[in-house]
């Protein structure tokens, strides 16, 4: 079963709310498609979160304030335009692109709403993930708001636009939860006779400046970009979002072969990590050159786009964009992976029988076989042309996560709280609350006995490794991961300065680091009690970290992660619980102990 966004933005329309006339309806439309525009702002840093925007229409029907999601943990939208309206939300009006997802209990989005005064809420469209879908707009509507959502309580041609807009601003999302997969982009440069480069395999510059800094634009909003082994052998790119700051996407190399050059830009990852996938086995020797220059290897039985694709899933990752020549082009489209096209057409031509074209061989042999792009759009862009659109058929809408009730309906003998292992990882996941980078602010001692509030548990983490270091550079390093807006941005600043200067993570640190881990972890789960409960819900479960790449903390890929954060939390359940520890809770267990455990379970 296939769906494209244009049948999404057919609705099924529930009721008709005869109140609203086409007047109000556009007013409606205009609002809700600021608080898309607004919220796609921010795109590429909230991954693998939505992106949301909130814009507050005082009662005298003026734009009083506006907020959209900066970043995965930073303040709600909501919370952002309710301060920025102050007094002006009492009777007013809030357009959200998405209701608000209640990932961790604490209803932040749906509080400030309530208590600014805000009587009417219109809503874009439903939270995606089924776990989180309707629990917002029932919050509100039990506290007697009145919440529109679009498609279901609106219905005209304009709302149906507005209410495109709000799909489009979340379509990686849309359809990482329908397909299990990243939302993925080709994107190409060819010349007017579709060449992607000349016969002789020489590609600079097919596209204009202008072009390519809309490229950067559209890999500063990805959260990976992929090439194959023959453009790095061809083109020795950099990958990197050159468009002024902001998000830094991974760079990932698909090579069966590994048969790279040992000079490549992609191997300095000072600033930009890469990783390379292969095949199992290739090239040991090459494999280990490359983790010498700090690049991550990740082997695959078979290397193809599907499990690629599953595999950047499995990590979180929410928009790929696939900038590979022909080649492999067509064997991602052929595995199903790619579900829109940028093509960038520049007025040039090249010729050359063997010159080589974005797409190589699909195996079809009839033009009716043609793949046609859906909602099509034509941009000119200096000399060029963009043309982008969705490649048809892409997977149901089905949502993923079923929830609680529904899980329980289909099997009475589950519920959430019995299964045996349960993973989490991301924050929105039903445990995400186990998550380092859940938004939970922690107040610890510091050094001099007070107390310090940390965002999250993971900016405390992450900075701690810094800690006590007589150097200013270090001491700045604490303070600057203690401010980062985001736990996704304090990891990163930590993990970054760990890699560049060794020399400032104190000496003590790999002593240290489960300790520090184990301190964090008990505050947060001491001061907040619906987390504290979540926690002792699983007693008899095994707590894992589904992380795929991170083999200390947490589970690995094939269970082959020594899981301590899983371990710690499990530690610290018993210690809830007033347990003596057990051997399937104690930190001291043997990897293969471990294992044995969770065959068991
Ligand atoms: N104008 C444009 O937009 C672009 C142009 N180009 C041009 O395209 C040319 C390279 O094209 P092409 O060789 O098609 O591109 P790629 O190198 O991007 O893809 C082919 C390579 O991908 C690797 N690969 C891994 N898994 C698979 C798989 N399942 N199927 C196919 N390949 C796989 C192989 O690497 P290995 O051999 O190492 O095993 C293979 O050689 C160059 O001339 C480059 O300049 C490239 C990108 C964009
Ligand atoms: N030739 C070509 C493109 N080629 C793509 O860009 C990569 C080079 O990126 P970088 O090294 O970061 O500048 C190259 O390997 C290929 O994937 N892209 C375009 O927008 N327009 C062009 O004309």
């Amino acid at each position: 079963m296939g769906f494209s966004l244009g049948a999404l933005v057919t609705p099924i329309f529930c009721k008709a709310n005869n109140n609203n006339s086409i007047n109000s309806h556009s007013l409606d439309a205009s609002y809700i498609r600021r608080a898309a525009e607004i919220a796609d702002k921010s795109a590429g840093f909230t991954s693998p979160h939505p992106n949301f925007g909130c814009v507050i229409i005082s009662a005298a029907g003026k734009v009083a304030g506006e907020g959209y999601l900066y970043a995965q943990g930073t303040k709600p939208a909501e919370v952002l335009a309710v301060a920025a309206a102050a007094e002006q939300c009492k009777g007013a009006t809030a357009y959200l692109n998405m209701e608000p997802g209640d990932c961790y209990g604490d209803r932040a989005a749906v509080s400030a709403l309530v208590q600014a005064g805000i009587t009417r809420v219109v809503v874009g469209i439903r939270h995606p993930l089924q776990h989180l879908r309707g629990n917002a707009i029932r919050a509100l509507r039990s506290e007697e708001l009145q919440v529109d959502v679009l498609g279901e309580d609106l219905q005209s041609k304009t709302i149906e636009e507005a209410l495109k807009s709000c799909l489009l601003v979340n379509a990686p999302l849309l359809y990482r939860a329908a397909s299990r997969v990243p939302f993925a982009v080709l994107k190409y440069a060819m010349t007017l006779d579709g060449k992607i480069a000349a016969s002789s395999g020489h590609a600079w510059w097919i596209s204009s400046k202008k072009s390519r800094s809309r490229v950067f634009e559209l890999r500063g909003k990805s959260d990976a970009i992929i090439v194959g082994g023959n453009t790095v052998r061809r083109d020795n790119p950099q990958l990197t979002a050159r468009h002024g700051g902001g998000h830094v996407p991974m760079r990932i190399v698909l090579s069966q072969t590994l048969n790279l050059p040992e000079e490549a830009n992609l191997w300095d990852t000072a600033d930009v990590p890469t990783i390379v996938a292969t095949q199992r086995g290739a090239r040991k020797s090459f494999q280990k050159f490359l983790a010498s220059k700090g690049v991550e290897v990740v082997e695959f039985d078979i290397l193809n786009p599907k499990d690629v694709m599953e595999y950047l899933y499995d990590r979180g990752y929410l928009s790929i964009l696939w900038e590979c020549g022909g080649t492999l082009a067509a064997s991602a489209i052929s595995s199903g992976v790619i579900h829109k096209v940028y093509a960038f057409v520049a007025p040039k031509i090249i010729g050359g029988k063997n010159a080589p074209s974005p797409v190589g061989e699909l195996g079809m042999v009839e033009m009716t076989q043609a793949l046609e792009l859906i909602d099509v759009c034509y941009e000119q862009i200096g000399p060029d042309m963009l043309i982008s659109g969705f490649l048809h058929p892409v997977p149901d809408l089905t949502p993923v996560i079923p929830s609680v009730e529904e899980t329980s309906a289909i099997d009475p003998s589950v519920t959430a709280y019995e299964s045996s292992i349960i993973f989490f990882y991301k924050t929105w996941d039903p445990y995400g609350a186990f998550s380092n980078f859940s938004p939970h602010a922690i107040q610890m001692p510091c050094e001099s006995g007070n107390y310090l509030t940390w965002p999250s548990v993971e900016h405390y983490y992450q900075a701690h490794k810094f800690v006590g270091v007589n150097d200013p550079v270090a001491r700045n390093c604490v303070e600057d991961i203690r401010s980062a807006k985001s736990p996704e941005e304090a990891a990163r600043m930590g993990r970054t300065m760990q890699r560049q200067h060794p020399d400032l993570v104190r000496s003590d640190w790999e002593s240290v680091k489960i300790d520090v881990m184990y301190k964090a972890l008990k505050c947060k789960f001491s001061i907040y009690p619906h987390l504290n409960s979540m926690l002792l819900s699983t007693a008899g479960s095994v707590l894992v970290e589904a992380s795929p790449h991170d083999l200390f903390w947490g589970g690995g890929r094939e269970g082959e992660g020594l899981n301590y954060l899983g371990r710690l939390l499990m530690q610290l359940r018993s210690e809830f619980l007033g347990e003596s520890s057990s051997s399937s809770n104690k930190i001291s267990i043997t990897h293969q102990e471990r294992e044995n455990e969770l065959k068991k379970a």
